[in-house]
């Protein structure tokens, strides 16, 4: 069953259940694709806690790193290995997306949709979305058509419609890539309070600002390769990796 507060423990009648689906162990990533070598094994391990940032120029494999996190790619090569089994792992985990896919139907349907296939009674769905929605500041919004909303305003009804499945992690890749800075402080004053209650944030930037607002830790991928995995302080004060310093100072852009 879902849509439980991250950590929470199963009842008698769901079984034993994992108390954390974390740490997440990734190791050997290899992936390909059109015959290029996009992942050249990669290795790392996501802990609890604070935002996990991962950070590279373009076409570095960030978002295809992500895909295969949460399991909607396959590697040719390495492992993806969950604290939890990968059935578990899997309904405990959510992702949004730089564009957001809407259902053709109401702000609020769009967030009790999911909940209404993980199986929440109907009676509490409505409520929950509700409150999801009132979280990122939408609740004035909840009977207009999801795909009428702004660019922003999609993005925030997206991560309304994550968080109320309360996951214990959530990908998000580039959220506000496309979004003006005041939407853009909106979703990350979102993401913040997401993790704060207890949700571990995976997520990609080429924002270099962004990632010094919200990172615990900053995965640096460079040429489908993790070049450097450190503590966001240590990283962006002192990079250990060349390629890592020389993103930082605007130098490396592939
Ligand atoms: N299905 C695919 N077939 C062929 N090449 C692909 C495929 N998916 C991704 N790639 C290539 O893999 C590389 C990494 O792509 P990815 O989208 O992961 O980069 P990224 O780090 O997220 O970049 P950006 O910051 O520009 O979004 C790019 O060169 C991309 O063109």
């Amino acid at each position: 069953m879902l849509l439980r507060p991250p950590g929470a423990t199963g009842g008698a009648a769901e079984g034993p259940r994992c108390a954390s689906i974390l740490p997440l162990r990734v190791a050997g990533l290899r992936y390909a694709a059109g015959g290029q070598k996009i992942l050249r094994g990669v290795d790392f391990t996501i802990a609890a806690g604070l935002p996990t940032l991962v950070v590279g120029p373009n076409g570095a494999g960030k978002s295809v790193l992500l895909r295969l996190l949460h399991g909607l790619l396959v590697p040719q090569a390495g492992r993806v290995a969950w604290a939890a089994p990968p059935e578990e792992a899997r309904r405990r985990q959510a992702m949004v997306f730089q564009r957001p896919v809407m259902l053709r139907r109401s702000a609020l349907a769009n967030v009790a949709y999911p909940l209404a296939l993980a199986g929440l009674p109907r009676t509490e769905r409505a409520a929950r979305a509700r409150a999801a929605l009132a979280r990122v500041g939408l609740a004035h919004l909840a009977e207009r058509p999801a795909r009428r909303l702004s660019g922003g305003e999609q993005q925030r009804l997206a991560l309304a419609r994550a968080a109320a499945l309360a996951p214990e992690v959530l990908f998000l890749d580039e959220p506000t890539a496309n979004l003006d800075p005041a939407a853009t402080r909106a979703v990350e004053a979102i993401v913040r309070d997401i993790a704060a209650a207890g949700t571990k944030v995976v997520m990609t930037s080429h924002d270099l600002a962004q990632a010094r607002r919200l990172a615990g830790d900053v995965l640096f991928l460079h040429r489908g390769r993790v070049v450097e995995h450190a503590p966001a302080e240590r990283f962006f004060a002192a990079p250990r990796a060349p390629e890592a310093a020389a993103f930082l100072r605007g130098e490396l852009l592939a």
